[in-house]
């Protein structure tokens, strides 16, 4: 969620405004790997962000549901392609391309759409998309990355790197916890430190929720991601060893 809210005039919104550290922007993520750069959701700082690390081109865009905060900026990436007459290519399950052409009904002029319904092969990585509960807004989708083995023989009990994006979703059911188990990395979005809100109303895990989740699904590293201004950045809210808020900017090597 991006910090500061508009409407709002909280400490952290405050902060945000003038300290900058808990300036956020929407969720996002830019994998790179020999296939190229696949960036995962478009949200509103697209424009912004593809400034800041002076990037003129983008080819391909993984999209976890079409919520506002993680498609807005297809309109503006779409009029990119067009003036620079290429192709986008844009992958997300079938009825996620069906709410984006209800949506934008004008992007696929510029925009090709591939249903990855039943997986995607990016470089190394073996991408498989599941639906995940997103609580009062429906329900969303997760991806679970595995690298491929290469020829490069691994090291007696290492395995290939396995990494999830799941920055939606709250109350995962028993099945849908089932790909997050055996990670190197997990990212997962979580709104507020300790969200008071009824359930009903609510559709990200808050950190005291997900660190339950954590401790059953173990992943190697978690980054919280998708934070609104319910989370301090300044301040030390104890998180386990391993555990981390992400940051705008913050690059990983994946294996
Ligand atoms: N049907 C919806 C619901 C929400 N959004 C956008 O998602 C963001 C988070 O919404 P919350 O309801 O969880 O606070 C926010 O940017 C909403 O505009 C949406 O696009 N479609």
């Amino acid at each position: 969620m991006g910090v500061p809210r508009v409407y709002c005039s909280c400490e952290v919104c405050m902060e945000a405004r003038t300290g900058g550290r808990n300036r956020r922007y929407r969720s996002s993520a830019l994998l790179s790997s020999s296939e190229g750069e696949l960036l995962i959701d478009c949200g509103p700082e697209w424009r912004t962000q593809m400034e800041h690390y002076e990037k003129r081109k983008l080819g391909h865009v993984l999209i976890t549901h079409a919520h506002f905060d993680h498609i807005a900026g297809l309109p503006e990436w779409a009029d990119a392609c067009r003036w620079q007459q290429q192709s986008g290519h844009v992958y997300a399950p079938a009825d996620v391309l069906a709410t984006l052409r209800k949506m934008f009904p004008w992007l696929e002029n510029q925009l090709v759409y591939h249903d990855c319904s039943s997986g995607l092969q990016w470089g190394a990585w073996q991408i498989q998309p599941w639906k995940v509960f997103h609580g009062k807004n429906g329900y969303s989708y997760a991806y679970r990355f595995d690298k491929l083995a290469d020829n490069i023989k691994l090291a007696k009990d290492s395995r290939p790197y396995r990494f999830a994006y799941c920055p939606d979703a709250i109350n995962l059911s028993a099945e849908q916890q089932a790909p997050l188990f055996g990670l190197d990395l997990l990212v997962i979005g979580t709104n507020f430190y300790k969200e008071e809100a009824d359930f009903e109303t609510r559709s990200v895990y808050d950190m005291v929720e997900a660190l339950e989740l954590l401790a059953h699904v173990q992943p190697k590293l978690t980054l919280f991601t998708h934070m609104s201004h319910g989370v301090d950045i300044t301040k030390n809210y104890n998180l386990p060893a391993g555990v981390n808020p992400a940051q705008t900017g913050m690059q990983l090597e994946l294996g």
